[in-house]
């Protein structure tokens, strides 16, 4: 059975609302967010398989959790490497990075040279807020996530992928599939195209704000801060 999916449109309506009415910030949702791809990425890759994750961040909030999600793989014993070339001005994502400064995770300048030295890469470029042709400097960065060998776990949507309709038909991000992808509050409709492991994350919905955008909150076990759902689009048995 297919799992039900939330439109790009619907996943920003819905971050608003949980900042007005459900009275939560930013800072808290992009934390918990991030922690949610934290834990999938030490879920599907612990420190033994190899500690060294590469972590490419955007502009945007998709960026941001790949922030956080850096920080707390360093305090699980990882050893991350950020990639983040178009750095907000925003005060939120200058503290997310100086708390990075802080524990001596290494910035890097060249993502390609970077993924030499990579076990395991996150993908925190685009998020459900991308649109058209991928723009300067991450061209070579999609390219370089469609090629390489090295297990990638995509945040909200694999990067250049349309939120709706999926991988581009032809061209740059055409053959990007993730290994891993981390929906957050709930699948997008391009989840039709995925053929990896599929987690949802993002455990701060009310069942409420849910049911009202007719999607389901996934069986989150414990303290776990992510759910398996299955692979790809469909709903694990
Ligand atoms: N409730 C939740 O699920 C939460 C999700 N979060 C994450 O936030 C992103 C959406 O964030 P947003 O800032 O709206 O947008 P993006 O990060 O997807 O990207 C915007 C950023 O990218 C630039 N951009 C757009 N298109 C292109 C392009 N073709 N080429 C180059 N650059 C492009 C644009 O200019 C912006 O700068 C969501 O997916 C989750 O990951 C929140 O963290 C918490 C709550
Ligand atoms: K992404």
């Amino acid at each position: 059975m297919a799992l039900k999916t939330l439109s790009g449109k619907a996943a920003a309506a819905l971050d608003k609302e949980l900042m007005s009415t459900g009275a939560f910030s930013i800072d808290q949702l992009m934390e918990l967010a991030g922690l949610s791809v934290s834990q999938v990425v030490y879920h599907v890759h612990p420190p033994n398989k190899g500690n060294r994750i590469l972590i490419a961040c955007g502009p945007g909030n998709n960026g941001g959790d790949g922030l956080v999600a850096a920080r707390h793989l360093r305090h699980y014993g990882y050893k991350p490497s950020v990639y983040y070339p178009k750095r907000s001005k925003n005060d939120l994502y200058q503290r997310l990075a100086k708390q990075l400064e802080d524990l001596e995770v290494n910035f890097v300048d060249d993502f390609a040279s970077a993924m030499k030295s990579a076990d395991h890469i996150v993908d925190a470029v685009f998020g459900f807020s991308f649109s058209g042709e991928v723009r300067e400097p991450f061209p070579s960065v999609i390219k370089a996530l469609e090629e390489t060998k090295i297990p990638v776990t995509s945040v909200d949507a694999p990067s250049s992928w349309d939120i709706e309709n999926g991988p581009p038909q032809s061209g740059l991000g055409s053959k990007f599939n993730p290994a891993y992808l981390v929906s957050l509050t709930a699948p997008k409709p391009l989840v039709r195209h995925f053929k990896g492991r599929h987690f949802v994350g993002g455990r701060f919905v009310s069942p409420a704000i849910a049911k009202n955008y007719d999607f389901e909150v996934p069986n989150y076990q414990g303290v776990d801060q992510f759910a398996e759902v299955g692979v790809g689009g469909t709903r694990k048995l």
